[in-house]
C-alpha cells in the first residue's frame, strides 16, 4: 500500500524550483521529517541517461512526440524504481517537475495536444498523480533572465527555444491548473529568494499537518 505524500514542483524556466526545493528539502530533513528530493527527467542512473539523451544533444531536430515518449519513459523508470518505494516507506516525495511538465511543454507548447500526451503519460504512470503540485508562478522573461546571469548553470536544449516556446509553455500551464486546480498551489515567484522560500515553506508545512506529518 502507498502511504506518504507525492509532492511536485512545476513552473517555467529560472523560477527557481531548484534552488528553493534544495533550501526547504535540507531544512525539513534537519527537522526530521523524512524527505526524498528528487527530480524529473532523472533522479535514477536509467532516467538520468534519458536525461541525457533529451536535453543534451546536439540534434535540434528531436521529434516532438520522440521527445514526449522519452520523457514519459523516464518517468515510468523512475516513478517505479523511486518514487512508489519512498511512499511505501511512508516519506515524503518532493519531485522537481512531473506530469504537468509534459502536458504544459509537450502538448501544448510543442503543440502534440494535451490530451495526447495525457493519455501516453497515462500508461506511463498507472493514471498516479501527485496530491500536491506548488507552482512557480512568474513571467518567462524574468526566468530566463535568472538563467543567463547564473554562468554556473548548464544551458540545455530547451532553455534555448525561442521566447515564443516559453510564453506557450506558461499558457500550458495555465492550462493544466484549470484542469488540476485542485492540487495545485501557486507562489509567486518573481519576488526575492527568501520570500519565495517562506511561501513554499508555509504551504508544505500545513499541508504534512493535514496529512498526518
Ligand atoms: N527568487 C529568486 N530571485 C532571484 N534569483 C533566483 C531566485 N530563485 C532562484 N534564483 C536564481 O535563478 C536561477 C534559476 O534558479 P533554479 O535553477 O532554482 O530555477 P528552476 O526553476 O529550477 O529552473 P529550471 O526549471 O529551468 O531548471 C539560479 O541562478 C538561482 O540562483
Ligand atoms: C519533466 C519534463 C521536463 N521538461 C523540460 C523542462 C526543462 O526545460 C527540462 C528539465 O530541466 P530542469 O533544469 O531540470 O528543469 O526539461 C519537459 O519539457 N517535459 C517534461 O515532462
Amino acid at each position: 500500500m502507498v502511504k506518504g505524500l507525492f509532492i511536485t514542483f512545476e513552473g517555467p524556466e529560472g523560477a527557481g524550483k531548484t534552488s528553493v526545493i534544495q533550501k526547504l528539502a535540507a531544512e525539513l530533513t534537519e527537522q526530521e521529517y523524512p524527505i526524498l528530493l528528487t527530480r524529473e527527467p532523472g533522479g535514477i542512473a536509467i532516467a538520468e541517461q534519458i536525461r541525457h539523451v533529451i536535453l543534451d544533444c546536439d540534434n535540434t531536430e528531436m521529434d516532438a512526440r520522440t521527445e514526449a515518449l522519452l520523457y514519459a519513459a523516464a518517468r515510468r523508470q523512475h516513478l517505479v524504481e523511486r518514487v512508489i518505494p519512498a511512499l511505501k516507506e511512508n516519506k515524503i516525495v518532493l519531485c522537481d517537475r512531473f506530469i504537468d511538465s509534459s502536458l504544459a511543454y509537450q502538448g501544448y507548447a510543442r503543440g502534440i495536444g494535451v490530451e495526447d500526451v495525457l493519455s501516453i503519460n497515462e500508461f506511463a504512470t498507472e493514471k498516479m498523480l501527485p496530491s500536491l503540485t506548488i507552482y512557480f508562478d512568474i513571467e518567462p522573461e524574468a526566468g530566463l533572465k535568472r538563467i543567463a546571469a547564473n554562468n554556473n548553470r548548464e544551458i540545455n536544449r530547451l532553455d534555448q527555444e525561442k521566447l515564443d516556446f516559453h510564453y506557450k509553455v506558461k499558457e500550458g500551464y495555465d492550462l493544466v491548473k484549470e484542469k488540476y486546480g485542485e492540487r495545485i498551489r501557486v507562489v509567486d515567484a518573481s519576488m526575492d529568494f527568501e520570500s519565495v522560500c517562506n511561501q513554499a515553506r508555509e504551504v508544505l508545512i500545513s499541508y504534512f499537518s493535514k496529512h498526518g506529518f
